[in-house]
């Protein structure tokens, strides 16, 4: 049995971050292992933000976008003398396990603490980006969609009166699973996505197609990955003759209060990071595939190919038209 745990959240804050700290917590407890929180994830491991967690910490959390633990990017941890002094912080605590909830960075991080300086690590993937690779869902992602969905719904009463164009940008870092999911469940006219060609000419020809066929708007999808809407708005408009606005969702999409979905992937994913832990295993990461909760070597996250569904593309092509 291990005795003594500590949580981080690093990274992009996901919302879902917090039911995951509370799930993790309070099972913890429950087994009467010691708890600590860090504070702004490997910086404030750095800085030696480390803090006893008791039952208050985690109550009135569940339904709570953002992380209450905070959150930060702390570049200086690829360095290994970094992270020698960060891990010196856990051991002299008696820390034996970390949990961490973030994305694939902050995975790295968390393989190499364990490979170096033996922390028993857990990684639990949260991050709006949907871009690690085993689990079909990332924490995070579900509340991101429908907060780009509830966007797209707004846009499209004034798009449908004004007759335009609205490139709407949305984040995805590399991936482009928001901007493909939210195109297929918002009803997009069109998508922009890192992992395939997107020739503006075929995006002009849609759109002109499209004000043939009597339609009044187009909402088009636009992965940041891609690049800037606002630039290939004006590209666009060299092309196309309709009213073409960009729209850049921004930061607006990693707030809010999680969804359903992702409190019950947080909830479940919290819970079997002190399970594992708790049975004495390290270096792996939590998944959920096929509505399954699986474990994977945490390195498992970057390696190999990440693919989008193609099917998927290509029926939000197909339904774009
Ligand atoms: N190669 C690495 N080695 C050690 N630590 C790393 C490495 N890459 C990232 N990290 C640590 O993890 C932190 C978070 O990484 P990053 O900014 O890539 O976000 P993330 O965890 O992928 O989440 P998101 O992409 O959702 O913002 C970094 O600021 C750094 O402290
Ligand atoms: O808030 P920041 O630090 O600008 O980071 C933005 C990035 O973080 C994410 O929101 C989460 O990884 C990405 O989608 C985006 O590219
Ligand atoms: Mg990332």
């Amino acid at each position: 049995m291990i005795k003594s745990i500590a949580i981080l959240t690093s990274g992009g804050d996901a919302p879902g971050m917090n039911p995951a700290i509370r799930a993790a917590g309070k099972v913890a407890l429950s087994k009467g292992i010691d708890l600590y929180g860090i504070k702004r994830g490997y910086l404030g491991m750095l800085n030696d933000e480390i803090f006893r967690m008791d039952g208050r910490d985690l109550s009135g959390i569940i339904d709570r976008g953002g992380t209450t633990l905070l959150t930060a990017r702390c570049p200086e941890f690829k360095d290994p003398k970094i992270r020698a002094i960060a891990a010196e912080n856990l051991k002299k605590r008696g820390i034996e396990g970390l949990v961490v909830i973030g994305g694939d960075g902050s995975f790295h991080g968390a393989d190499l603490l364990f490979k170096e300086h033996g922390i028993k690590v857990v990684g639990i993937p949260g991050t709006i980006d949907n871009d690690i690779i085993g689990t079909d869902y990332t924490i995070g992602f579900d509340t991101c969609l429908n907060t780009i969905l509830d966007a797209i719904t707004k846009i499209r009463d004034t798009a449908t009166s004004h007759e335009r164009t609205i490139l709407v940008e949305v984040m995805g870092r590399d991936a482009g699973d928001l901007a493909l999911y939210a195109t297929l469940a918002g009803g997009g006219d069109g998508l922009m996505i890192p992992e395939q060609e997107n020739p503006i000419d075929v995006l002009a020809y849609q759109i002109a197609q499209r004000r043939k066929n009597g339609k009044l708007h187009d909402i088009v999808l636009v992965a940041e990955g891609v690049g800037s809407a606002i630039e290939i708005a004006e590209e666009l408009k060299k092309k196309v003759h309709t009213d073409i606005r960009p729209v850049v969702l921004a930061h607006i999409q990693r707030g809010g209060n999680p969804s359903g979905f992702d409190r019950i992937l947080a909830t479940k994913m919290g819970a079997k990071a002190v399970e594992i832990l708790d049975a004495g295993k390290s270096g792996v990461m939590i998944g959920m595939e096929g509505n399954k909760l699986v474990t994977h070597p945490i390195s498992h996250a970057w390696e190999g190919e990440r693919r989008l569904s193609q099917e998927d593309y290509d029926l939000a092509l197909t339904l774009s038209k």
